[in-house]
């Protein structure tokens, strides 16, 4: 009991400290903001933000120059990718002064499990695979289905092609031919032997990417060979402050030398299925689109119910059995409430 009690005051006295460092933030921040808007501000113009540190965001103006920006205490959270409005002060420093509205949101399960927004304006998720480690149908799926639930185009991208051999190659084109089939866009490369690179990069010209996938299939080397000389674990803010003692806490945007940008971090490479729902996941499956509605019973589980649209679809081959096994394993993946 005594110990109990011992760790609610030290867990009090924790919390008691995070929130007066917060409180002495927020006052040094607003004191900075003052300063800033009573000096001399310039005239309103567009910015697009580059990282989030913090209380405050790294954005670039329309010549690609950086600067620090405060925001008015009004402004909702922004993210990487948001596009602002923001008047220039002194020394490199900006006050935002509006959020433009977002065309798509990244989100995440923070580590209190509630869903936030992570990157914004994403118009590509780029999901990798490779020969090694083994390709999960049943993981390219969900990936497919996030996609689908943030409203962004998907692009399926095999990477280590040089390492197709005998063994792996039948399920690794196996796997190519049912996405090739659905309608996906699938490209095949090689970050380390450069095959199909040049197409990869075309397909993210005038695109704003992020790159997703499984631990091990290389989507550190695919984003070194596009971008040489970018060091993507430390950032370019050292530069703007001289301190360099800044490390981003989410995601940074980086242009590709001709065009197209690239949204990357750690969180965002690992997004994969945020909390779904069981309409989510079948809106996830592209060919069940045209069917879904069509079954007798409205409220019809596509299991075993007769004049079921899906499982008459699997049975004329307009359905594959890989797919529709992916279906149901991901369906009984979910919480119980939304099954
Ligand atoms: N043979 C071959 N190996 C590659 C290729 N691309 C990456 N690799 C290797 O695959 C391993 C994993 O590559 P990473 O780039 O670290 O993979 P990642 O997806 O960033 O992994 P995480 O950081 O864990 O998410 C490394 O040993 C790379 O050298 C390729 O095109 N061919
Ligand atoms: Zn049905």
């Amino acid at each position: 009991m005594a110990k109990r009690q011992l760790n609610r005051r030290q867990n009090w006295r924790i919390e008691k400290i995070q929130e007066e460092r917060a409180a002495r933030a927020a006052k040094r921040e607003s004191r900075l903001l003052e300063e800033l808007e009573g000096g001399d501000l310039g005239g309103e113009q567009p910015g697009l933000v580059i990282a989030h540190f913090g209380v405050q965001v790294e954005i670039e103006d329309s010549e690609g120059q950086l600067y620090r920006c405060h925001l008015r205490a009004n402004l909702p959270t922004l993210v990487t990718g948001d596009r602002v409005v923001w008047r220039a002060g002194n020394q490199g420093h900006g006050v935002i002064v509006a959020q433009l509205p977002r065309d798509t949101e990244l989100c995440r399960p923070d580590s209190r499990g509630q869903l936030k927004p992570v990157a914004a304006n994403v118009d590509q998720i780029v999901i990798v695979f490779a020969p090694l480690p083994h390709p999960h149908a049943n993981l390219i799926d969900r990936y497919l289905i996030a996609a689908e639930h943030a409203g962004i185009h998907p692009l399926l991208l095999l990477n280590k092609a040089d390492l197709l051999d005998a063994d792996n190659a039948p399920h690794v084109e196996s796997l190519l031919t049912t996405y090739r089939q659905l309608g996906y866009p699938v490209l095949e490369v090689s970050a380390h032997e450069g095959d199909g690179m040049t197409a990869l990069q075309a397909a993210l010209d005038n695109h704003v990417s992020v790159f997703v996938g499984q631990s091990g299939v290389g989507k550190s080397s695919l984003v070194n060979s596009l971008l040489p000389g970018v060091d993507i674990r430390v950032g370019a803010l050292s530069e703007l402050t001289g301190k360099g003692t800044h490390t981003t806490t989410t995601a940074r945007l980086f242009h590709f030398p001709n065009g197209g940008e690239l949204i990357d971090s750690p969180g965002i490479r690992e997004f994969g299925l945020v909390h779904v729902s069981r309409d989510d996941v079948e809106a996830g499956f592209i060919e069940f689109r045209d069917l879904l509605g069509h079954c007798r019973f409205r409220d019809c589980k596509h299991d075993r119910e007769p004049g079921c649209a899906l499982l008459q679809a699997l049975e004329e081959g307009r359905i594959q059995p890989q797919r529709m096994a992916s279906y149901r394993h991901i369906l009984a993946s979910l919480p119980e409430d939304e099954y």
